[in-house]
């Protein structure tokens, strides 16, 4: 028997005035999956994700969050999920204590077990010592952390992680990793949005990725890299592209990323062999990966809406 859903969306819509965030969006969740959300500045997934506890309105399509629809039931969702917003939303005059106390209130903690429910947090984030310090203290590292012990304090079934890791040095991306990896292994339901493909493979059972409002694929990490961009890519210098053009296979993938010129080939002995028939050194030759996926679908320029 397949898990329950958590979260089901057909055809969910949002307009803001004449433009369309979000168009005929379709996708399920279930319990225990960790999922990643991807796609280019402006495809819509901040607004997928407001739309998801009621902080902002579809205009269009069903949504349903632990079978209860946002748009009414915003409080009652709420309660069920933990938040890790792109803005850390912390009261910068307050201590890490208040500003937990206050978030602890908000979601019905008992005083006494908030307390102790804090310290824990706060241990497991390296922020016990920073229990009386002012928010406007802290590093960005740290309040990034302090965001992810609120969103945790009331032992959430669903944590919605909007770019989490952004900005943060590898270190404190790492501990967050292991936390959400920890989160998984308890069966917790994960929606993560971010911008790191090599985070997405690593984190996610599975991959959405959106562009200008639609789903435009959804698979597992390696079966969206077999579907959509199999074999090995070799990266060389610009300079020695017209060395490579001439032994090209009919098969093979030839593309710009920046000022580098890129081949993808269903084999690596094919990279091999095209270097010593051209003549050239590859700087780098590597198995296909998820970033690969995404510039393909998404392309690599910027898009007009953004
Ligand atoms: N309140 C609003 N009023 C008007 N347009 C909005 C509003 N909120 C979002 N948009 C537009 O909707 C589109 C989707 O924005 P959204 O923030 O959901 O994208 P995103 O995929 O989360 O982008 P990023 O990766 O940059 O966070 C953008 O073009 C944005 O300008």
């Amino acid at each position: 028997m397949s898990a329950p859903l958590v979260l089901s969306a057909r055809s969910v819509a949002k307009r803001f005035g004449d433009f369309e965030a979000l168009c005929a969006l379709d996708l399920e969740v279930k319990t225990g999956e960790c999922v990643g959300l991807l796609g280019p500045n402006g495809a819509g997934k901040s607004t997928f994700i407001g739309c998801l506890y009621g902080v902002v309105q579809r205009t269009g399509g069903e949504l349903e969050v632990f079978g209860m629809d946002p748009a009414g039931q915003a409080r009652a969702i709420k309660r069920r999920i933990g938040v890790v917003p792109q803005e850390n939303a912390l009261d910068e005059g307050l201590t890490v204590l208040e500003n937990m106390r206050i978030y602890a209130r908000f979601s019905g903690l008992k005083k006494a077990s908030a307390d102790e429910r804090i310290l824990q947090l706060l241990e497991r984030m390296s922020l016990e010592t920073k229990r009386d310090a002012t928010i406007n203290t802290l590093s960005g590292g740290m309040k990034r952390r302090l965001t992810f012990v609120r969103a945790l304090l009331a032992d959430p079934e669903l944590l919605i992680l909007d770019e989490p890791t952004t900005g943060l040095d590898p270190s404190v991306r790492h501990l967050l990793w292991e936390t959400v990896t920890s989160l998984r292994s308890q069966g917790k339901t994960i929606l993560v949005t971010t911008h790191y493909m090599h985070e997405a493979e690593v984190l996610c059972d599975r991959i959405v990725i959106l562009d200008q409002g639609k789903v435009v694929a959804a698979g597992a990490p390696r079966e969206l890299i077999a579907q959509e961009t199999p074999g090995y890519v070799g990266i060389f210098s610009g300079d020695a592209q017209e060395d490579i053009r001439p032994h090209l296979k009919a098969d093979w993938e030839f593309f710009h990323q920046g000022h580098q010129c890129c081949v993808r080939a269903p084999a690596f002995d094919d990279l091999l062999e095209l270097q010593k028939s051209a003549g050239v050194d590859a700087l780098q030759l590597r198995p296909a990966n998820l970033e690969d996926v995404y510039l393909k679908l998404t392309g690599s320029e910027l898009k007009q809406h953004d």
